[in-house]
């Protein structure tokens, strides 16, 4: 059996925690089969290889009756970098569980347990459901609601460095003066409403005004500014911090991506850079 999980980009700018769109990166997560103790076999540098291992650890907390596997995780997606590593080792969890146990969970309840777990849908929800995802909790459980997709590339650029999200949450506020957050908290409802109009060139605008974090996480990830001028002038639709980045996400037409790269490129912007695209599909099982 190969459980795939897409990567995510969260926030969209304002949508801090609960804005996420599923991207065309991928974690493989394969059961070679029954096993005397938990084995995890990846290329994932000092991630456990046991039962410790994030995506058992998942598995377990939603069966914990499971009997050990010898599992294998093959996956594309950069740990610490703002694509939502950790969400797919959590919705692999949960699917693991789900298939072995045979438990029939539903989308809502996958959602409901990844959120619970992560403490925000902003990368869980996308992953489970695929596309772009809207979601919050509200009187003690978490929702989701799918948005139509963008038409767009979504080129990464991936700085070489690792930001735990973490450390990335450690720079935020412990509050926002009144006004401020309801300002922030417009943006961020203007933001969806044209999401779902859809009206991309209001949406690209409201993606860069964010109040919540991203001035907060400026110091960590100094190329933000510099790919946000250059996206601007090769006519992209908006760049934000992808997550708690590093990464850096610019939505643009298929058409102007490869302007933008040779541009970030002639700039001496020389990280890994990736062209992506919304996954729709989310989370899939191959038996
Ligand atoms: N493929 C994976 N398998 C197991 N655990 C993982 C995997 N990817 C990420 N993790 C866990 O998630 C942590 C990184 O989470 P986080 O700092 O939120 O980074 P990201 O921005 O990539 O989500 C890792 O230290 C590890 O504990
Ligand atoms: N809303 C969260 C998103 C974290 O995403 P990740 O891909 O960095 O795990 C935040 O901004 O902290």
């Amino acid at each position: 059996m190969k459980i795939q999980v897409p990567a995510s980009s969260a926030n969209l700018g304002p949508g801090f925690d609960s804005i996420g769109i599923a991207v065309s990166m991928y974690l493989h997560l394969i059961v070679v089969g029954p096993s005397n103790e938990w084995r995890v076999d990846h290329q994932l540098g000092n991630l456990p290889h046991d039962r410790q291992n994030m995506i058992v650890k998942t598995a377990l907390k939603v069966a914990p009756d499971l009997i050990p596997h010898h599992l294998k995780v093959e996956s594309a997606i950069p740990v610490t970098h703002g694509l939502g590593s950790s969400s797919s080792a959590i919705v692999a969890g949960i699917e693991l569980a789900n298939q072995l146990a045979k438990l029939n969970l539903s989308d809502e309840t996958k959602v409901e347990i990844a959120s619970q777990i992560e403490g925000h849908p902003d990368n869980v929800a996308p992953a489970i459901l695929g596309g772009l995802v809207v979601g919050t909790e509200v009187n003690d459980h978490f929702t989701a609601v799918k948005a139509p997709l963008p038409p767009f590339d979504l080129v990464a650029y991936i700085p070489a460095y690792n930001l735990a999200t973490k450390k990335a949450r450690a720079a935020l506020p412990n509050e926002l003066a009144y006004h401020q957050a309801t300002h922030a908290s417009a943006v961020a409802n203007t933001l969806v409403a044209a999401l779902f109009k859809p009206d991309y060139a209001v949406a690209g605008e409201l993606m860069e005004a964010d109040e919540f974090h991203e001035g907060y996480r400026a110091a960590l990830v100094p190329e933000l500014a510099k790919v946000r001028e250059i996206a601007h002038d090769h006519g992209a639709v908006a760049t934000y911090l992808s997550g708690a980045g590093p990464t850096i996400m610019t939505l643009i037409a298929h058409d102007k991506a490869a302007g933008l790269i040779a541009a970030l490129r002639n700039d001496h912007l020389n990280d890994r850079i990736e062209v992506l695209h919304p996954d729709q599909a989310g989370v899939t099982v191959d038996k």
